[in-house]
């Protein structure tokens, strides 16, 4: 992963609310006979969209991308989705450089690809996101967030 100048940090309230509004905007798109979680960070996106479709069958593709000076390496699948990808909603936090979208299309291609949060590198590889940062932004999600102390704006002017 490379030095991202520019951060976006998301509360479990606004993920909540994005998540949301995604599962709106999947409603038209459906109906699915299942959601497939791409492991880790679509775990919690799903379990919300799931909850709102009212879908109760969940699975999930295990893939773990190494990481080599700070850069993205090769993708391992710990665990392969189903064989049969027709009629399945595939769920991740964010596409980036869109690799792991790719990949995860190859072994799901009837399925509808679904994001919360896009990069202008990844965007064309999903069929439905919410929201588009530019592709220098890091977004922080709140599991990898903590409650800590800022100093007053005025102190922080340069
Ligand atoms: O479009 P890409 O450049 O492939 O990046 C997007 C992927 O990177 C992150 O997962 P990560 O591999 O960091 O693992 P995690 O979900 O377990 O945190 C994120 O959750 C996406 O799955
Ligand atoms: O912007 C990001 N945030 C968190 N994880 C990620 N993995 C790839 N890009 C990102
Ligand atoms: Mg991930």
């Amino acid at each position: 992963m490379s030095e991202e100048p520019k951060t976006f940090p998301v509360s479990w309230e606004q993920l909540h609310r994005d998540a949301k509004a995604l599962a709106w905007r999947l409603m038209e798109k459906g109906p699915f006979k299942g959601v497939l979680a791409i492991t880790r960070g679509g775990l919690v996106p799903a379990a919300i969209i799931a909850r709102e479709l009212d879908i109760r069958l969940i699975d999930t593709v295990c893939i773990v991308s190494y990481t080599e000076d700070n850069k993205r390496g090769e993708l391992q699948v710990l665990k392969a989705p189903p064989k049969d990808s027709q009629g399945w909603l595939i769920i991740d936090d964010l596409v980036d450089t869109g690799k792991t979208a790719r990949a995860v299309r190859e072994l799901m291609p009837h399925a509808h690809f679904a994001t919360i949060y896009a990069k202008p590198e990844g965007r064309p590889i999903v069929d439905s996101f919410i929201t588009e940062v530019s592709q220098d932004t890091w977004i922080y999600f709140p599991w990898d967030l903590g409650l800590q102390t800022v100093p007053p704006l005025i102190r922080s002017r340069g």
